[in-house]
């Protein structure tokens, strides 16, 4: 890997903390940074280089999947870390900055490559973007990358503007936008799982697939960001990106080679293929829904409209459900359902496809039925692929009767890197494929911003639902309709042993 700057803007925040460090400490340990390595950490308030890296000690010992021991020297981590005052509003903070770099390229013999990870609020990109080219500080003879964190917007106009500003400093082949579900174990594995299994290939399509659900339920409620997520909403944070970014990986067909850009360019077929709404059909295929009080894990809580921060009386969208087509020759009449929201019964992040079932009745005559095929592919907190199918097997003596059962693949988390690990090493690589393409990101915003409007008119219902259950009814109505049905953790083992 070739020697680099990382540039950190937040360097003194809570993803810098949490994440980013520790990623960088874990590719360390695996060998998995440049020999020449120089990080300059960012943020205005003035912190001495020891002081900071003493606080990313801190957060390794905090953070970290692997932690260092007690009394270990983290010296030859450490001594990569350099701090310098910035304020993003200050462009003679930016030739500052020029300068401190060059000093420590010079001090390293480090070639000009820099990286640039803007892990601070949405509203300072375009600032930042700006004073990079202006500084000198883009002007490099190596390459130049730029990572940013979302938002990439609040909607289609904004996302396009940030790309505009994004765009007069970096080509779109420099900027990687994380999308930290692009680096979920089970996300990449999709890829594999699909592309690279001729059996899985065949019957991917719309011959053998009735439906595909991906949901995205968390037990938490709106925590510390009730400013954030008041204007943003289940919609913007988490449709409009993750779940998208799963139905790309999910309906892709496949490129003729794995390369970066086919993935993508195949991934954008799907997006760009995806049936639009409009205002008149939004009510339709789409639900929206608020949580109310109820009870987590045996203890009672408040309703989204009582938590600390949140503007009385707001009617934003803690949960989203959709039923989308994907106008695909391969995909015509499969219904692909999306759900996510907050204070659920479970945290469960998972896709169910669903097979069709043209065996269901030949068994009639000996009054048996067969279950459906299901793959389940299970992202987070599970990682893990299930395929359930009919077996023939004796529960009582001497009956034999058929039998859904389960094949499982369990993916063994302890020696797994995070994703934000996998997704800086791959920036740090140039290699582009788990990071969202800016054709991606617009063509969702485009996607979503007739839906954004009918929330803002109030053209659907917002529904109410108690926190620890499923989410509202009319979420499972949308399924109903076309004869099928969310496929819940706890029905499954019950499937299993029914028959
Ligand atoms: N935290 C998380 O889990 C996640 C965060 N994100 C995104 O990551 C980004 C950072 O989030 P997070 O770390 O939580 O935010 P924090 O509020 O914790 O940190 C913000 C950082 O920005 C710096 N900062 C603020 N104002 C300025 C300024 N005028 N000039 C220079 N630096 C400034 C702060 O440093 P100082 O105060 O010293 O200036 C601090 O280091 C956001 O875009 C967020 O949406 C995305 C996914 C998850
Ligand atoms: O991006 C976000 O994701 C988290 C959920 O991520 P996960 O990895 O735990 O599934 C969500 O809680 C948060 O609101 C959102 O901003």
């Amino acid at each position: 890997m070739e020697a680099m700057t990382f540039v950190l803007f937040g360097a003194t925040g809570d993803l810098a903390k949490r994440k980013i460090y520790p990623a960088l400490y874990n590719l360390y340990l695996d060998g998995k940074l440049p020999e020449a390595f120089s990080v300059i950490g960012l943020g205005r308030r003035e912190i001495a280089d020891e002081k900071f890296r003493g606080n990313v000690e801190q957060s390794l010992r905090q953070f970290s999947r692997r932690s260092p021991a007690e009394g270990e020297d983290l010296t030859p981590f450490l001594s990569s870390f350099r701090y310098h005052p910035l304020d993003v509003s200050h462009p003679d903070d930016y030739r500052k900055l020029l300068g401190a770099i060059e000093t420590r390229e010079r001090e390293l013999g480090l070639p000009d490559n820099r990286l640039f990870y803007l892990s601070v609020a949405p509203e300072f990109f375009d600032a930042i973007a700006v004073q990079i080219q202006e500084s000198g500080l883009g002007s490099t003879r190596g390459w130049k990358r730029l990572i940013i964190e979302k938002p990439f917007g609040h909607d289609l106009q904004t996302a396009r503007e940030l790309n505009d500003n994004l765009n007069r400093a970096f080509e779109e082949d420099e900027i990687y936008r994380i999308d930290h579900y692009l680096g979920k174990t089970m996300v990449q594995n999709l890829e594999t799982l699909v592309l690279a299994n001729p059996v899985i290939q065949a019957v991917w399509n719309k011959e053998h697939i009735s439906n595909v659900q991906i949901t995205a339920s968390e037990t938490v409620g709106v925590e510390e960001r009730a400013a954030y997520y008041d204007q943003a909403g289940a919609i913007r944070d988490m449709f409009q990106n993750h779940l998208l970014q799963v139905l790309m990986m999910t309906a892709m067909r496949r490129p003729s080679q794995i390369t970066a850009g086919n993935i993508r360019e195949e991934k954008r077929k799907i997006i760009e293929a995806l049936r639009p709404v409009s205002k008149n059909t939004v009510q339709e295929n789409i639900v929206r829904g608020q949580y109310a009080a109820g009870e987590l894990g045996g203890k009672p809580v408040v309703g989204y409209a009582n938590e600390p921060g949140i503007f009385p009386g707001s009617n934003n969208d803690t949960f989203v459900a959709a039923r989308l087509w994907i106008d695909h020759p391969d995909w015509a009449g499969v219904p692909f359902y999306l759900r996510t929201g907050k204070r659920m019964a479970a945290k469960s992040t998972r896709i169910v496809v669903e097979f069709k079932n043209p065996t269901e009745d030949l068994y009639a005559a000996k009054n048996e039925k067969t279950a459906p095929n299901l793959l389940i592919i299970e992202i987070n907190p599970n990682e893990k692929i299930s395929f359930l199918f009919n077996g023939k097997s004796s529960r009582t003596e001497g009956e034999s009767r058929i039998e859904p059962v389960e094949m499982n693949f369990w993916v063994d988390q302890s020696v797994l890197p995070e994703a934000y690990e996998r997704l800086i090493f791959d920036a740090l690589n140039g290699d582009a494929t788990f990071f969202a393409h800016w054709h991606e990101v617009e063509l969702a915003w485009q996607w979503v911003q007739p839906v954004l409007e009918a929330f803002e008119a109030d053209l659907l219902p917002l529904h109410p639902y108690a926190a620890g259950s499923n989410g509202p009814d009319a979420s499972d109505k949308l399924l109903q309709e076309q004869g099928h049905e969310w496929w819940l953790d706890p029905q499954v083992p019950e499937l299993i042993g029914k028959a």
